[in-house]
């Protein structure tokens, strides 16, 4: 366990972020440095191994312009490359040391006012075979399908081209620790693939100096380094800031860290993707290792490609996955044909979005439903994050951890079975909401530290301090509390997917309200169907009551009285029915009555109808009729009817009073005629029928 406090933590990070690496006073011995004034008129500063290289000692140098120590034609070139290239670091100035007779490259760049030359032999491979090595390796990077791949192409590269014992590539985690993806190293040298690599041991300013200057090489990091005369600038007294070339002394600080390790000379060179900074190729060599300047640039430029690869696999995946999610969004569509509620598209597709969100369990809690499949919390639990979500969260966008434990779900959720959530709201309107789940299992995890990273800091005179490592011994970490977490595409994918559920919700929900509807409508005119008949029809007899048939023959007669057709009625009832129902009861002549009125209404035209008309009185209805036709009528309903065998009652007869309708003639007085010839017909004997005159 530490034993320092947050506080304490925090100032050590800090002071040790504020260590000057850019303004050491010196340089690596790898090359020699000349620094000039803005005009180039003067030297400031040299390198005291500047004659080692130039063959001229620190005094002539300064003492002389700059034209005495690197030549007419080197500052003429510097002069207008500078002028065009606005200060950036030049490249390709090719002179030969006095001494060794080395061919050297000298890289100029501006820092504040003065003008930096570095010069450095060019050493080990050759030019053209560097240039075949490149053209080997970019190839080969660019034939690379998958990111693990691809990383262990670039480290084996790079190894080719620099010849260090072991070539790292790592990335950058949010926190800034390192993790070794690929490595390619040689015999004897220890592996460290899949280490994690502590944030501290690149402090801040260090990170910060990769921007300005990918690549960081140390041939000899045990080497003296060699100050410059003098220390500062002898016109304003700055230090010389050495953030942009390739010498800049090696801190004390970082030289033990090497030291540590074991490694006697290193080349970093960073990987900046779209946004920033990547990760590292970092190169170790166990004996000290010098570097062509072409080899460092060349390692730089492989990096390079490497990411631009890795950047467009990752595009081409992402592009990849939305195109599979657009499929699923087509079969949803399809789906949506059938107006499934939203809950039944859960369970028909839920499986299919489990593998292509690499989720455990997906839960949908919408109005009051909870649709789920997989392995997620039960229904109650869901409705209860939904509420938590709904209460804390935007209803716009979607919200997503990868650590549950760490957010107020932790108190309610299994980490084991719940680890990693993505919701997604679905808005259908303001009060119909609800929630998109996924969730992830928990994904544990070893990680294999390059040494603790607790040891890191230490206390030295009563302080903390942030020390270079001693130890880099394996060291295992268990992760745990962990899902893997959601990238954006997916959190992207997962919010499309939302929006399609919430409408298939609104979709069905408004073919539910259209079929209540509709069911509703049809139950009213049932029931107004109903009404109808109970007002029109006769109970007992089913046929048209009193009200019907007057309506009818209402009708009838406006029609007669306008088109000067014939109207008829017959009205008749039952003979001796009083003894009828006094023999065998009064449901037995109900039944004789039914019976009888089904009789003549099966006898009658389709052009006539027949109504109860009160009691055992029955109304028929003749359009058309004659006199002749009616009494025709008449004569055939008396013979169906007698023909008849109503059960235990056996045959009855009935007495018929027919009245043909004169134009003028109210309703009544025919009414009153028919019945008039009805009692005509009882009293000449029954079973028979009477016309009015
Ligand atoms: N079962 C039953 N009987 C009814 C109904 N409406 C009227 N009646 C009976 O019909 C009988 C009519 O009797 P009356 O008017 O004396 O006539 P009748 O016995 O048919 O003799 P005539 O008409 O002179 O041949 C009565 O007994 C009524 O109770 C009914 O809806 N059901």
């Amino acid at each position: 366990m530490p034993t320092y406090s947050e506080e304490e933590l925090a100032e050590a990070l800090a002071e040790c972020a504020r260590e000057p690496v850019h303004i050491p006073g010196a340089i690596q011995p790898a090359g020699c440095l000349v620094s000039l004034n803005e005009d180039l008129s003067r030297v400031l500063q040299v390198s005291s191994n500047i004659e080692e290289l130039l063959g001229m000692p620190v005094t002539e140098a300064l003492s002389h312009p700059p034209t005495h120590c690197l030549g007419e034609a080197l500052i003429a070139r510097l002069d207008s490359r500078l002028a065009s290239d606005g200060g950036k670091v030049m490249v390709g100035d090719i002179l030969t040391s006095a001494i060794t007779g080395e061919r050297c490259r000298a890289t100029a760049y501006r820092s504040g006012t003065r003008v930096v030359v570095e010069i450095e032999p060019l050493r080990t491979l050759g030019e053209l075979e560097i240039l075949t090595t490149v053209s080997h390796w970019q190839t080969c990077l660019a034939e690379q399908n998958s990111e693990p791949e691809l990383l262990q192409a670039l480290a084996e590269g790079v190894r080719a081209l620099t010849q260090h014992d072991r070539v790292m590539v790592y990335s950058f985690d949010a926190d800034w620790n390192g993790l070794v993806e690929a490595e390619c190293r040689s015999e004897g040298v220890d592996s460290l693939l899949g280490h994690r690599f502590p944030a501290s041991d690149i402090p801040s300013q260090v990170r910060a100096l990769y921007d300005i200057n990918p690549v960081r090489s140390i041939p000899d990091a045990q080497a003296e380094a060699v100050a410059l005369m003098p220390e500062r600038c002898p016109l304003s007294g700055e230090p010389l800031d050495l953030s942009v070339g390739n010498l800049r002394a090696v801190s004390p600080v970082h030289q033990e860290y090497l030291h540590n390790m074991g490694v006697a000379g290193s080349l970093s060179v960073a990987i900046h993707g779209d946004e920033g900074l990547w990760g590292l190729v970092a190169c170790h060599a166990m004996t000290p290792c010098a570097l062509s300047p072409v080899s460092r640039d060349a390692a730089h430029l492989l990096a390079q490609m490497a990411i631009q690869r890795l950047q467009r696999l990752r595009l081409l995946f992402q592009q990849r996955f939305r195109q599979r999610v657009q499929e699923t969004r087509g079969l949803l569509f399809e789906t949506r044909k059938e107006l499934l509620v939203a809950g039944d598209l859960v369970q028909r597709h839920g499986h299919d979005w489990l593998t292509l969100f690499r989720a455990s369990g997906v839960g949908m809690v919408y109005a009051d439903t909870v649709s789920r499949v997989g392995k997620l919390p039960d229904a109650d639990m869901l409705k209860k994050v939904a509420a938590w979500l709904g209460e804390s969260q935007s209803r716009a966008t979607a919200w997503h951890s990868s650590a549950l434990g760490e957010t107020r779900l932790g108190e309610w959720l299994s980490p084991q079975c719940s680890c990693g959530l993505l919701a997604v709201p679905l808005s259908v309107d303001a009060s119909r909401q609800g929630w998109l789940m996924l969730f992830r299992e928990e994904q544990r995890e070893t990680s294999l530290w390059a040494g603790r990273p607790e040891d890191v800091p230490r206390m030295k005179d009563g302080r903390l301090v942030m020390s270079p490592r001693r130890s880099f011994e394996v060291w295992q970490q268990e992760l745990t509390g962990h899902s893997a977490p959601w990238q954006e595409v997916e959190v992207l994918a997962a919010q499309d997917l939302g929006e399609d559920l919430a409408i298939a919700a609104s979709a069905s929900e408004i073919f539910n309200l259209n079929e209540t509807l509709y069911q509703e409508r049809q139950a009213l005119a049932d029931a107004n169907r109903r009404l109808e008949r109970l007002a029109l029809t006769d109970p007992l007899t089913q046929i048209w009551n009193r009200y019907r048939i007057e309506m009818a023959l209402e009708a009838e007669l406006n029609a007669a009285a306008r088109y000067g057709r014939d109207v008829s009625v017959l009205l008749f009832d039952i003979d001796h029915f009083k003894s009828v129902n006094d023999r065998f009861g009064h449901e037995v002549g109900d039944r004789v009555l039914t019976l009888l009125a089904q009789t003549v209404w099966n006898a009658l035209r389709s052009c006539d109808a027949v109504g109860r008309w009160g009691g055992e009185e029955f109304l028929v209805l003749c359009t058309g009729c004659t006199d002749e036709d009616v009494m025709g009528l008449a004569s055939r309903l008396l013979k169906a009817v007698s023909e008849v065998d109503f059960d235990e009652v056996g045959r009855v007869t009935i007495s018929i009073g027919a009245a043909c309708w004169t134009p003028g003639e109210s309703q009544t007085d025919l009414i009153r005629r028919a019945d008039k010839a009805m009692y005509q017909a009882k009293k000449g004997g029954r079973n028979r029928a009477e016309k009015s005159e």
